[in-house]
């Protein structure tokens, strides 16, 4: 079971000497197994949020809590995944994979057969030996996926870890997250820019406002993913032609222009 508590969460920062809110009055569950997606307008406090349940940063006012438990530091119960595939250039795929499981002392056998897995799972047979520098952008990430899920945290945080990939490649790995999302589900907090990508993976979409970043709304795709059968359909083109796709993606969209008029006015 892990479940992210944020309560009353607000951050203040300091800039030019002049201290700002840079999130308020922030309340939000993300259940056990529940794959949550955040958007917002940029400086809204997405990755904020994410440092705080990675233990890198700390509320002002409220808490956070995994599982009840307040977060001081990080742990190997919550793994990251960042936009920079963060790969040792100098470990091959198959030791990157298994170098948590080395850290947390999984024994050879054990650690062989997790990362056997993952790299069946996640496409990448015949490149275990193979160093990054030797992979496509695409496949880097792929490992990086693999070794914050051959963990096994119970908290899975991934900040725009499709943002570097070309359209073609993002979207083979948002169809391959949502296969492993399915076959291996974790709590997941995932940031992104892309509303599609966030209607396509995640169970319930938080749209964020800024000045302060507060929570403007939270969408229940997950329900609509089920009744419209979504998972049914094997390709991401499938989905996002349907019209309850369509209308959630716009509804979204909706809420992150009136902001931007806001801004505006
Ligand atoms: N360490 C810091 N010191 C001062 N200000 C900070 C610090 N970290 C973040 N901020 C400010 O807090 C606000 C939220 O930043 P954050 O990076 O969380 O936003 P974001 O929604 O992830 O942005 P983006 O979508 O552009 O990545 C921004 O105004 C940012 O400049």
């Amino acid at each position: 079971m892990s479940s992210i508590r944020f309560e009353n969460v607000r951050r203040d920062f300091s800039r030019g000497g002049e201290t700002f809110q840079a999130l308020s009055d922030v309340n939000l569950e993300v259940r056990d197994q529940e794959f949550v997606a955040i958007v917002g307008p940029s400086g809204c406090g997405k990755t904020t949020l994410m440092r705080m349940v990675a233990g890198l940063e700390f509320p002002s006012a409220g808490r956070v809590t995994v599982d009840g438990r307040e977060i001081t530091d990080p742990g190997p119960d919550r793994a990251v995944v960042f936009q920079a595939f963060a790969l040792f250039p100098w470990k091959s795929v198959a030791d990157n994979i298994g170098f948590g499981l080395k850290c947390k002392g999984v024994p050879e056998a054990e650690r062989a057969a997790v990362v056997q897995r993952y790299i069946a799972l996640m496409g990448l047979a015949g490149y275990e030996k193979a160093y990054p520098h030797q992979l496509s952008g695409g496949m880097q990430q792929r490992v990086a996926i693999a070794r914050s899920y051959a963990l096994d945290p119970g908290v899975l945080l991934m900040d725009e870890p499709f943002g570097a990939l070309d359209a073609q490649t993002r979207v083979v790995m948002q169809e391959e997250l949502v296969r492993l999302a399915r076959l291996q589900p974790r709590t997941v907090l995932f940031i992104t820019h892309a509303v599609e990508e966030a209607v396509y993976l995640a169970d319930r979409v938080v749209v964020m406002s800024r000045r302060p970043g507060r929570i403007r709304e939270v969408i229940d795709v997950g329900a609509v993913r089920r009744a419209e059968g979504w998972d049914r359909l094997e390709r991401i083109e499938e989905v996002m032609d349907t019209p309850s796709f369509v209308h959630l993606r716009t509804q979204i969209w909706r809420l992150l222009r009136e902001q931007q008029e806001a801004v505006a006015a």
